[in-house]
């Protein structure tokens, strides 16, 4: 079966956005007293790794609720050009048959990944020990991102890459080989590239010890402990004995960066006083900083995670609850474990920023520089638009209170996390504007315009 009739099997046709909208900020009349009750899509992050581990794990699983966005579209598509045998279980739901990772042997072919930086990433880490000759590249936007910090420590581990266009981008030619065990080190404050050795781990001949700057989202780790991988872990290193990760059937949980648009909307709106819940979002906090930093900016957040999940599932999952009665404080986001655990969120919070009493500073987020877009400064740009004043810094933003105007049209770029920063624009500023350029919500979310319906009118341009 070809990869569009698989995708539309578990997913059904690609949802088609507008690429321009007009937002007009009145929210639905919800009755006082009537509960608020919205569901986030699900996770995006566990929904790439639950899929490419399954593709190397011993046995056939079933995964269920995987996210539906071009990103995950373009993991599983990659699954079948290897050769991976995947069929649909129902809607949002696949069963994988693993493979050894040496029986995967695509030969003189090129594996495009579309925008999705975590599917490269970690597929050439499975590539570097598999048995294929192939080439891993993605869209413009993904060619201009940093691929050293995956690329350098695979080689130091014995991969055969080679780098066909700039020194540190995709296009990189893999020739799998048996990769050695040994120490590698990861010196950006991120997750992919721990997460793309870990994989590379679970195949080598030796024990792998990842030396990381930074604590992040810890899936991967998680998912391979859960499949039986033995991994070890003090806060600067990780110790993972090769292994072939056990089959499994997983159900993802919601996805903590839907739920924070949700969140994010519904503070912007006038209902921000009753109180939002969010069922069944993974819970892990090295994901949910944006409801940390929601707190330190005077929000009511509680977590109510499901106690079964201490036995059956590898994250946390739970409900969570959000509302405020008093205007936001300005607040200081900063260290990177705090900041990694907002990463995909923080242009969200320099739009609720500009409504708060006070400057909110953001520092130590570098790493926004090297994401589909430099988001410190598409995001300043975005503020800029909104009429906000923000200031760069090197390694973040400041953002100062005056609230947003109602721009006439906002011409946006293709970045799905700098939309979701219009949309709350967008609905804080209280009147009408065009946003241009909506298409991105595809990437890691093509509902998002029915989550801005329930606080906006939409109209499709
Ligand atoms: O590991 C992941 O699933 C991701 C990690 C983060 O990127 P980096 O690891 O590049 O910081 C994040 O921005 C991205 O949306 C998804
Ligand atoms: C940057 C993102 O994802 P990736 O790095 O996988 O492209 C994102 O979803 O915001």
């Amino acid at each position: 079966m070809g990869a569009d009739s698989l995708l539309a099997e578990i997913f059904g046709p690609a949802r088609e956005n507008p690429d321009r909208i007009r937002v007009r900020a009145t929210a639905a009349p919800i009755a006082e007293g009537a509960g608020l009750m919205l569901r986030a899509h699900p996770d995006k992050a566990i929904s790439q790794r639950a899929t490419l581990l399954s593709a190397i794990a011993n046995g056939t699983s079933t995964l269920r609720n995987l996210a539906d966005c071009d990103d995950v579209r373009s993991n599983l598509t990659a699954l079948g050009a290897l050769g991976v045998p995947l069929s649909a279980e129902g809607p949002g739901s696949v069963r994988i048959v693993g493979r050894q990772v040496r029986d995967i042997r695509l030969r003189d072919r090129t594996l495009d990944v579309g925008n999705s930086a975590t599917t490269s990433r970690l597929l050439l880490a499975v590539l570097a020990g598999s048995g294929s000759d192939c080439t891993v590249t993605g869209n413009r936007l993904l060619r201009s991102r940093p691929m050293s910090e995956v690329i350098q420590p695979l080689l130091e581990l014995g991969a055969d890459l080679v780098e066909l266009g700039e020194p540190g981008r995709l296009p990189v030619r893999v020739r799998g080989t048996r990769l050695h065990g040994g120490p590698v080190t990861v010196d950006v404050d991120s997750a992919q590239p721990v997460s793309a050795l870990l994989f590379a781990a679970t195949h080598a001949t030796g024990t792998v010890r990842i030396h990381r700057r930074t604590v992040a989202r810890d899936h991967t780790e998680r998912l391979l402990r859960w499949t039986g991988v033995p991994v070890d872990e003090t806060p600067d290193v990780l110790m993972v004995t090769p292994h072939r990760p056990a089959a499994f059937d997983l159900t993802v949980p919601g996805d903590p960066s839907g739920a924070a648009l949700l969140a994010a909307l519904h503070l912007a709106s006038a209902h921000r006083h009753r109180e939002l819940t969010i069922p069944q979002v993974c819970l892990n906090p090295l994901r949910t900083g944006f409801f940390r930093i929601l707190e330190s900016m005077g929000a009511a957040v509680t977590e109510s995670p499901r106690a079964a999940h201490r036995t059956a599932d590898p994250e946390p999952v739970g409900d969570l609850r959000v509302r405020c009665d008093r205007r936001l404080r300005g607040t200081r986001v900063a260290g990177p474990r705090l900041v990694q655990s907002a990463i995909d969120e923080l242009p969200m919070v320099a739009a609720l920023a500009s409504v708060a009493d006070g400057e909110t500073v953001i520092t130590d987020a570098g790493e926004l520089r090297g994401k589909d877009t430099d988001r410190i400064k598409t995001t300043l740009d975005l503020l800029t638009a909104f009429g906000v004043d923000a200031q760069p810094t090197p390694e973040g933003l400041v953002v100062r209170p005056g609230g947003p105007v109602v721009p006439a049209r906002v011409d946006l770029p293709a970045d799905h996390r700098i939309l979701f920063a219009a949309f709350v624009l967008a609905v804080l500023s209280g009147g009408e504007c065009e946003l241009a350029g909506t298409r991105s919500v595809a990437t890691s979310h093509p509902g998002a315009l029915d989550d801005l319906r329930y606080f906006a009118e939409v109209v499709a341009r």
